[in-house]
């Protein structure tokens, strides 16, 4: 450390706590260890007696904590996420617009490994809105060598960013509610309500639809149909289980869709059924989709929304995690539903 005028030491690190009491009404560190003089703080310096200064000396190749903090939140956001100013060391970082939350975990986990640096985050794959925080990063150090840094660049050379959030697109949308009891007008259909809201999230709304008895030529048609008239998602409810009368999967099965998943692990919604017909995704949704407020359908609806192909693998992920707790309250996204 070496000792510098105060006047002459904006924009260096101060090398220790300086404390000021105002009588009666403060005492306390007035600046700390570490902060970055700036021209507005040298008349407060000089009314508590500071005329010099112990200033920290930065080599060549380190970076005080604030630079490196601005230099990883660089590094590691991507598109549609920003990062804050720093405070004591740390950046936030943030959703600049709603979407899809994407985490590059494997990525994460390398740069963590590196010692002194840290990146906190909330998982991905969930639906973030725009200002929400989603992590913070900060080295431990006040200062750290350069190279740590660029160890953190070479990890995401041609590979990151860690973070992005994609918007999430207008898809026009097909409803195809079964059951011969809502066609038969014998009850009222909730199932389609139940849809239309939680498309309504991603500000999606349903373009085509219809109500068909359980009759597995009809449903096979109605999708068919609707494909051919530019559904770009297919959306099939009820019939998902084993009763005689369920014709669903069977139905969805028989237009040539790739079945990806039919029995997801999750609880609830076990009796989902996960499809592309060509390109277009369709969703065959059992009974607790209408009736419960969070299910599988939650968990795989935001990334169809932001234009992501769900592979088989991602969804027999979702086990671990993929248990609802059904709580009182339900806070969805913020819980363990769906993290994997
Ligand atoms: N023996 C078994 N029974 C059930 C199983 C099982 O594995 N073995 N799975 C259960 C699970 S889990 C679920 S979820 C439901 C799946 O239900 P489905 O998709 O087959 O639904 P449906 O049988 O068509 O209807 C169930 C129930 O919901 C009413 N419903 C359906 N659609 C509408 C609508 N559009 N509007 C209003 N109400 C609707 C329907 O009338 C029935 O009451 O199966 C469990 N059973
Ligand atoms: O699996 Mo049902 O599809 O959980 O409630």
């Amino acid at each position: 450390m070496k000792v510098v005028e105060t006047e002459k030491a904006v924009g260096m690190v101060l090398g220790h706590d300086i404390t000021e009491i105002v009588p009666g009404e403060f005492k306390g560190a007035a600046f700390k260890k570490g902060h970055v003089i700036k021209q507005e703080d040298i008349e407060r310096l000089l009314r508590i007696g500071k005329e010099h200064l112990y200033i920290f000396e930065l080599k060549e190749d380190e970076l005080h904590e604030d630079e490196a903090a601005v230099a990883l939140g660089n590094l590691i956001c991507g598109k549609g996420v920003y990062f804050t100013g720093t405070k004591e060391g740390k950046v936030n970082i943030v959703a600049e617009q709603k979407g899809l939350l994407k985490v590059n975990r494997d990525l994460l986990d390398d740069i963590n490994d590196i010692e002194d640096i840290c990146i906190a985050t909330i998982q991905g794959d969930r639906i973030i809105d725009e200002e929400v925080l989603i992590g913070g990063c900060r080295v431990i150090p006040l200062v750290i060598k350069k190279e740590k840094i660029q160890a953190v660049e070479q990890i995401l050379k041609n590979k990151g960013p860690v973070f992005e959030v994609k918007p999430f697109r207008t898809l026009r949308t097909a409803l195809i509610v079964t059951g011969s009891e809502v066609y038969k007008g014998r009850i009222e259909d909730k199932f389609g309500p139940v849809i239309e809201k939680k498309l309504a999230q991603f500000g999606n709304e349903v373009s085509l639809r219809t109500i068909l008895p359980d009759d597995l030529e009809a449903i096979k048609s109605a999708v068919l149909d609707f494909k051919s008239k530019g559904a770009e998602l297919i959306i099939v409810t009820g019939g998902m289980s084993v009763d005689p009368d369920d014709k669903t999967p069977g139905a969805i099965k028989s237009t040539g869709a790739n079945i990806v998943s039919y029995g997801t692990p999750i609880l609830p919604g076990a009796m989902l059924l996960f499809a592309y017909l060509d390109d277009v995704p369709v969703f065959g949704l059992p009974g607790c989709v209408m009736f419960n407020a969070t299910t599988a359908f939650d968990l795989l609806l935001p990334r169809v929304m932001a234009g992501e192909k769900v592979i088989r693998r991602e969804i027999t992920r979702l086990g671990y995690g993929g248990q609802c707790l059904n709580c009182k309250v339900c806070l969805f996204p913020n819980c363990h539903f769906g993290k994997c």
